[in-house]
């Protein structure tokens, strides 16, 4: 979470002229609560339910620029739906990039929620084996969103 999902799949999607879904942005509209409320409200385990039905239900024909949120693929049916019917793309960030950004993701990400530096760092650590699936993968230290953009454009 923070990698630039959201950021970078916008501005893929209009350089491909793609339509573009954040499941996070679609989930919002149907709760009409963002998804740090829906964790308090209702629970993550409605969050994570509603992803997976989301996602498993998209249509591969539409050749959309989809961005998932950071947890969605730690449930395998996601996982498998995306790498047999989508090109996933991997944002790479190191740790120390990431620390950087903690200020601008806190309050939204309930995940993170009361936990220290190191239990991120230990959760990072996890998140990364199970990203470790994917097709494409993209280094984005140092870089804008608008670089990033670019370099999966030129590799896709
Ligand atoms: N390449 C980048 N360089 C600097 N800041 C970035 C970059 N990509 C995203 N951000 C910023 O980091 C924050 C998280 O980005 P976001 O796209 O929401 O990530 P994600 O969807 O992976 O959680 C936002 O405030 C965004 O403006
Ligand atoms: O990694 C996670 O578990 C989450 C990531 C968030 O999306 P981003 O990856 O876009 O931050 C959002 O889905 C929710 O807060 C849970
Ligand atoms: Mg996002």
């Amino acid at each position: 979470m923070g990698a630039g999902k959201t950021t970078v799949g916008k501005l893929v999607a209009e350089k491909l002229n793609r339509q573009f879904i954040d499941t996070d942005e679609l989930i919002e509209e149907e709760f009409k609560m963002p998804p740090s409320q829906i964790f308090k409200v209702y629970g993550e385990k409605v969050f994570r339910e509603k992803e997976k039905s989301l996602i498993t239900s998209l249509n591969e024909e539409k050749n959309l620029v989809l961005s998932l949120g950071g947890g969605a693929f730690l449930q395998e049916d996601i996982r498998t739906v995306c790498l047999s019917k989508a090109t996933v793309i991997l944002l790479d960030i190191s740790f120390e990039c990431w620390k950087e950004r903690l200020d601008l993701i806190i309050d939204s990400r309930p995940v993170l929620h009361g936990k220290t530096i190191e239990e991120m760092e230990q959760l990072y650590n996890n998140r990364r084996e199970i990203y470790s699936n994917h097709q494409l993968k993209i280094s984005t230290d140092n870089k804008s969103p608008e670089q990033i953009a670019d370099e999966i454009l030129e590799k896709v």
